[in-house]
């Protein structure tokens, strides 16, 4: 039977139509995808199911009543619940609290709250002490302590939007068992996500919104990743190629990418026998000049210490740091800019506008009519690259889709970005063409000598972007891959066993 129906939903914002005559149903038990570019109106849609933003027009059915929910709690009274882009959960809150709240139960004593948590907990495959304060924990964490939330409710329908864009392989197969469970319940599900591999293992059907429409609505098993990247930015996608060999590249599918420009033989970064007592073992790790250096592992590898020591934001011991060929006795040479796509708001205000964000210089400060020129030419070149879904330069960055105020917010940090860097997730929340422009920023920057460090869950982003690619594991990089000797695919496969074994 069908659970929910949508009907010719139109949505605008300001002069921006967003949706256009979008309609769909999902089945129940069925668990629908949908994918689309960055500002396509994937939340939008989902906002709407969700009763968390009104429609202009169009309606929509629940189990064949007439469903027009007035706000969030409107439609979680009928059973529709929804894991928002970038939730924020307030941090004082315990994490039992926090999956309760707003439920019937959330009056309850926190004992009886604990013990209830800890089962929708290790279904979520979230290993965390109920009592813990949200606060103190990763932003990750938070989208699966809201998918425990919907799992407590008695949710006919749940709209997942990018809860697995920062979680781990292992952590992705636990979501999907999560959505495979509520299916066999006979509930449905409307998953929004941009990685498409994992995507197409867990969902029935895809539906791809494009131009404000849907242009693709059609059986998972109808479609491969290449085939559904190319329907969603709607024109054949090239497959990014490593440097020594050309991938096998489909018919249907446009020339490939550029290669990466070739890191020289020269030392950017070398740190011997790195360790932060207790968390990491000793790590050499050697980074030359122009090279893109991967490091992925497991929560309690001891990855995010080793990034956290090579930004000094954690105490490290070393035998020997080597900067460009001069060897440092200062430990504290780890003072590496880092990137963290997470962070709130990316240090921008969100009220600022595009423009402003942009420009470096405070504003005002621009006194020179050539250079203020010069300066906005800059702003819109960027915006224009990035492919950013605005209309003016003057809409405000908060008003931008999630995927475009990452993109925005990493060019500019990219573009005061020398020597060395670690980038965490710099392609995390972005479409297939997205990608490609962050991994033309850091060509560009590689090019010109930079050399970084990314810090990933994600396995496709690490074989797209990396040179090498570190497992680690119990504090130490158990292994190397070489990804210049692989296809896309391998490489990502070999990442996914390495990590898998390792944890
Ligand atoms: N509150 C708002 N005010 C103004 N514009 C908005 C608002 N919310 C969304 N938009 C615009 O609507 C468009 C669609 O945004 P939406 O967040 O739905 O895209 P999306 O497909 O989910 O993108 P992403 O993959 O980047 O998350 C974007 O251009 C965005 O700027």
């Amino acid at each position: 039977m069908t659970l929910l129906q949508v009907e010719g939903l139109t949505k605008s914002f300001g002069a921006r139509r967003v949706l256009r005559e979008v309609s769909f149903g999902i089945a129940e038990g069925e668990i629908v995808g949908l994918v689309g570019t960055n500002g396509a109106g994937k939340s939008t849609l989902g906002d709407i199911v969700a009763g968390i933003t009104p429609a202009d027009s169009g309606r929509m059915t629940l189990l064949g009543h007439p469903y027009a929910p007035l706000s969030a709690a409107d439609a979680r009274h009928v059973g529709v619940g929804v894991v928002e882009q970038l939730v924020r959960i307030d941090p004082s809150l315990t994490v039992a609290r926090a999956v309760f709240r707003g439920t019937a139960q959330a009056g309850r004593p926190q004992e009886e709250l604990r013990r209830q948590a800890q089962v929708l907990l290790a279904e979520v495959t979230l290993d965390v002490d109920p009592d813990t304060l949200v606060g103190e924990l990763p932003h990750f964490v938070h989208g699966l302590i809201e998918t425990a939330r919907v799992l407590a409710e008695d949710t006919r329908l749940v709209v997942l939007d990018e809860v697995s864009a920062a979680l781990l392989p292992s952590e992705v197969t636990g979501l999907h068992a999560v959505a495979g469970r509520l299916s066999r319940q006979g509930r449905g599900v409307l998953y929004i996500s941009h990685r498409l591999p994992e995507m197409l293992e867990v969902v029935d059907r895809v539906l791809v919104l494009r131009e404000g429409r849907i242009a693709l609505d059609s059986p998972s098993g109808e479609l491969d990743p290449v085939r559904l990247a190319a329907e969603t930015v709607g024109e054949p996608v090239s497959v990014p190629v490593r440097r020594e060999t050309v991938a096998a590249v489909p018919d249907d599918v446009a020339a490939p990418a550029p290669a990466r420009p070739v890191p020289s033989d020269e030392v950017a970064l070398r740190v011997r026998n790195l360790r932060v007592p207790g968390r990491v073992e000793g790590v050499d790790l050697l980074l030359h000049r122009g090279e893109v250096v991967g490091l992925t592992g497991h929560r309690s590898s001891g990855v995010r210490e080793i990034a956290d020591a090579l930004s000094g934001e954690l105490p490290a011991i070393t035998d020997e740091i080597e900067l460009h060929g001069e060897p440092s006795a200062d430990t504290g040479a780890l003072r590496l800019p880092v990137y963290r796509p997470d962070e709130d708001a990316y240090g921008v205000d969100p009220g600022e506008t595009i423009a402003r964000t942009l420009t470096q210089e405070a504003w005002g400060s621009l006194t020179d009519l050539r250079k203020e020129i010069a300066t906005l030419r800059e702003v819109i070149r960027t915006v224009h690259q990035m492919d950013v879904k605005t209309l003016s330069i003057r809409t405000v960055f908060g008003a931008l889709s999630g995927g475009d105020q990452h993109k925005l917010a990493l060019a500019r940090w990219m573009s005061s970005a020398r020597d060395v860097v670690v980038l965490h997730e710099p392609t995390r929340g972005l479409d297939v063409r997205a990608r490609r422009q962050v991994r033309q920023l850091l060509d560009d920057a590689t090019a010109h000598g930079t050399s970084v460090v990314v810090v990933s869950v994600d396995p496709d982003e690490l074989a797209e972007c990396c040179d090498r690619v570190g497992i680690v594991a119990g504090g130490r990089v158990a292994r190397w891959i070489d990804t210049g000797e692989l296809a896309l695919d391998s490489v990502r496969e070999r990442i996914v066993e390495a990590a898998t074994a390792a944890a």
